[in-house]
């Protein structure tokens, strides 16, 4: 790909200007998508951070839904945080009554897993292909329950109760972390995604 790939960022809920900020910081071209129109412009998304099953719905209203599932499984290169993690998910647990997920991510996730000891944190997370540790932001996060053979397991938490458990992951075209890197002011993961476009 010569020129800047053209990067969108699903913006019908979440924390999306945080991630065109970042994205614009990588070089690319950010678009914050809203109709299938503008994913039609897309060579790669980002889901954001945000709340999972308001997610879905409005994507449903909006038509957004299938145009964007297909694109996912088409083979388009993705990258979901947090609640964008879920949106990829193919089973959620803890999820609500129906709550549907775009998929293409082999993995289980579990809603709020954090909750139980502690809401929301941050720390230092060894990163798959990282030199030094990366900043991270838990919000309400989900972690990996389990993941199937074909995902590459990029972090992990250390220490405390959740000791092991699986926060960043990646398989074919698709990435995605428990955390916020959006929200750290260190661009590297993003960066790391805009490479992963690349070699797509
Ligand atoms: N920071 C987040 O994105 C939180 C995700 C939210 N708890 C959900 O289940 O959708």
């Amino acid at each position: 790909m010569n020129a800047a790939p053209t990067v969108g960022v699903f913006a019908l809920q979440g924390d999306v200007r945080e991630h065109l900020a970042a994205l614009d910081r990588a070089g690319v071209d950010a678009l914050p998508v809203r109709r299938p129109e503008e994913l039609a412009r897309c060579h790669a998304l980002v889901l954001p951070g945000g709340e999972s099953t308001t997610m879905g719905k409005l994507a449903r209203i909006f038509d957004l839904f299938d145009p964007l599932a297909e694109r996912i499984r088409g083979g388009m290169p993705t990258f979901g945080t947090c609640a964008g993690m879920i949106m990829l998910a193919e089973k959620i647990e803890d999820g609500t009554d129906g709550q549907e997920t775009f998929g293409g991510l082999d993995i289980v996730v579990r809603r709020n897993a954090f909750g139980r000891q502690v809401d929301s944190f941050e720390t230092e997370l060894e990163f798959s292909g990282m030199d030094e540790p990366v900043h991270a932001v838990f919000i309400r996060a989900p972690w990996v329950e389990s993941a199937g053979s074909g995902v590459e397991v990029l972090a992990r938490v250390r220490g405390g109760e959740a000791d092991g458990k699986i926060v960043a992951v990646r398989q074919r075209n698709i990435m995605a972390t428990s955390f916020h890197p959006e929200m750290a002011g260190d661009d590297r993961v993003h960066r790391s995604f805009v490479e992963f476009i690349a070699q797509s």
